[in-house]
């Protein structure tokens, strides 16, 4: 299917929204009015390029409050809409949106909407344009999709049809069955179809609309039920994304115009209707790499941890520490993002690495070079929204390219500290990156998302997504802060799952490391909430133990001290629980920001 985007959904000059549509693989666009208006190219112009880029002019819009008027203002709309049709054909697009009326002029009289609806689609006939009514979800008399097609339909006028956007449908809460309509309008008189999806917000519908639309799969429409339904009668114009949103209003147009890609084309694998390979869910974390220019500190605390240095790169200077099957490599090269000890990369194991790589380009992912040098076996790579590089591995699998084969044995594998593999990493993204990192996740990795949810820091409210595989052997935690200057916002962390999480704590004490303080009135506060056992409490409050509980079961969670961004986190989960400690979060940042503040670190 062709696929398009609305220039209102991109930021900066009509020229830059054009190319980034362009080079993000868009067969076309809508234009809309005000960036035409404030563009320095003419009509012309703006053609010439458009086909320069190879993209189609599927749309213009929007016409508004045009019908049910009385004669005499109707007779001034005509005349705004033959200088529309003349811009229009300069232009090269032969279809127009016009949106329902929102005018105080405007009666409730679908009659007189039709006939005049009708009178404008002969005019445009005569100029080779065709006119798609749009209900505005607040238009004045006209705000529900089989209210604009009765009209429509009541006109029968061959250039006269109606445009479906998603967000007007489905943000008047319909049910599966106000859908139904849909089916029933035949898809030749579907002469437009744009798409958006928003969060579930209560609020004014507008305001909604003009602020908060997202991109699909972002946010919590059933956008693809929409899709489907429209796919039904037939439509065969494009899909066309409309998303009016502050952020991206702001942010880069290159990075959002593939973000937007990217959901179209998972929306068209859920529609059926995308040739993407298979997702290939990774099956387990073979390793996170952290990189630092100083190794000291992280020695000494992955030490405490109980891991062992067991090799190291033979080109590079990047060290492999194991304990139990969790791996972390130190990379104390000239890595890129080095200035501060951080999280660089994550290794995740893939039952087919080539195939994980070739669908992660196919959704847009940036593909890293196979080999950082000649003598590196092969591995497929690709860089997430946030810059972290995903590693496609295959540790010990006979055939295939295997990481470990870089790296030379310094050491014996350590005794057993009860520390079992990675359970999960917690990444911070950009706020503005937020939903397109969650988005990449689920349809690059073919991850699941769980439920959002909002966490109190002292200084904000940080958001919390997190995205896993069915068995949960990959936990990735999403998490972004609503102060993009405060430091917790920036903080990354791997959490290693034990079986004990006591016995983890007390040899990290022993060994020389610090835990997170955690204050008294936690704990208080716990022995309110929850019932214990004889000289439970004061354990988890000797060592500074948080304690969880959810449907299914219970979690026990402690902190280190923070190295640079990066910290680690010893959890057990027992009786299958799915949470990472969400009610735990505003303590534990809380703790953090009173340690920096005390050692100004
Ligand atoms: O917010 C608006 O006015 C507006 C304009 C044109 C559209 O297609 C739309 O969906 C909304
Ligand atoms: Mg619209």
């Amino acid at each position: 299917m062709r696929t398009s985007i609305a220039t209102v959904s991109l930021s900066g000059s009509l020229t830059g929204k054009l190319d980034a549509a362009a080079r993000a693989g868009f067969d076309g666009v809508e234009i809309f009015e005000n960036d035409l208006l404030a563009s320095p190219l003419t009509p012309e112009d703006i053609r010439d390029r458009c086909a320069d880029l190879g993209l189609t002019i599927d749309l213009f819009q929007p016409m508004r409050d045009i019908e049910a008027v009385p004669e005499a203002e109707f007779a001034r709309n005509l005349r705004r809409a033959r200088h529309k049709f003349e811009l229009m054909r300069r232009l090269g697009a032969d279809t127009v949106l016009v949106c329902s009326s929102v005018s105080p002029q405007a009666v409730d009289d679908d009659a007189l909407a039709a006939e005049q609806l009708s009178r404008l689609a002969d005019l445009a006939r005569e100029s080779g344009v065709k006119v798609a009514y749009e209900a505005l979800a607040w238009g004045r008399h006209v705000s529900t999709y089989d209210h604009a097609w009765r009209i429509v339909e009541a006109a029968g006028h061959p250039a006269l049809g109606t445009c479906l956007d998603s967000f007007h449908i489905l943000s008047r809460g319909s049910e599966p069955k106000d859908l139904e309509g849909i089916g029933a309008i035949p898809g030749e008189k579907i002469f437009f179809l744009q798409l958006a999806d928003a969060p579930l917000l209560a609020m004014d519908v507008l305001q909604w609309s003009r602020h908060y639309r997202c991109f699909p799969g972002q946010g919590g429409f059933d956008v693809a039920g929409l899709v489907r339904h429209v796919l039904s009668t037939g439509y065969d114009g494009p899909l066309s994304l409309e998303v009016f949103n502050d952020v991206f209003r702001q942010a880069d147009a290159g990075p959002t115009a593939v973000d937007a890609r990217r959901s179209l084309l998972v929306l068209q694998e859920t529609v059926g209707r995308a040739p993407l390979p298979d997702p290939v869910v990774p099956t387990g974390v073979a390793f996170a790499e952290l990189v630092t220019s100083d190794a000291e500190p992280l020695s000494a605390l992955l030490g405490s941890l109980g891991f062992t240095r067991t090799a190291r790169h033979r080109g590079k200077p990047v060290a492999l520490w194991e304990q139990g099957e969790a791996r972390i490599l130190v990379n104390t090269g000239p890595a890129v993002r080095r200035d501060v000890t951080q999280l660089a990369a994550i290794g995740l194991e893939s039952p087919d690495p080539a195939a994980a790589a070739r669908r992660a380009e196919a959704l847009l992912a940036p593909v890293l070079p196979r080999r950082r040098a000649p003598e590196d076996a092969p591995l497929d790579a690709v860089a997430a929204p946030d810059g972290t590089e995903l590693f496609f591995c295959a540790t010990g699998r006979p055939g295939l390219p295997d990481w470990r084969a870089d790296f030379e044995d310094t050491g014996p594998a350590p005794a057993p500290t009860g520390i079992r593999r990675i359970d999960h990493l917690a990444l911070t993204q950009p706020w503005h990156h937020f939903d397109e990192a969650a988005l990449f996740h689920r349809g690059v990795l073919g991850l699941h998302g769980q439920e959002s949810v909002d966490v109190a820091d002292p200084y904000g409210l940080l958001r919390s997504r997190a995205v896993t595989n069915a068995d949960g052997s990959v936990r990735i935690a999403l998490t972004v802060g609503a102060a993009p200057t405060d430091q917790s916002v920036q903080a990354q962390h791997i959490a290693l799952a034990t079986d004990d999480v006591i016995a983890a704590a007390r040899r990290f004490r022993e060994a020389g490391g610090r835990l997170l303080p955690v204050p008294a009135n936690y704990y208080d506060d716990l022995a309110a909430r929850f019932e214990f056992a004889d000289g439970e409490l004061e354990t988890y409050r000797d060592l500074g133990i948080l304690y969880d509980r959810d449907a299914h079961g219970v979690f026990r969670h402690c902190y280190t001290r923070t190295i640079g961004r990066v910290f680690f986190e010893l959890v057990q989960r027992d009786d299958g629980y799915r949470g990472y400690g969400a009610s735990n979060a505003p303590v534990r940042l809380a703790a953090q920001h009173g340690v920096r503040a005390l050692t100004g670190g």
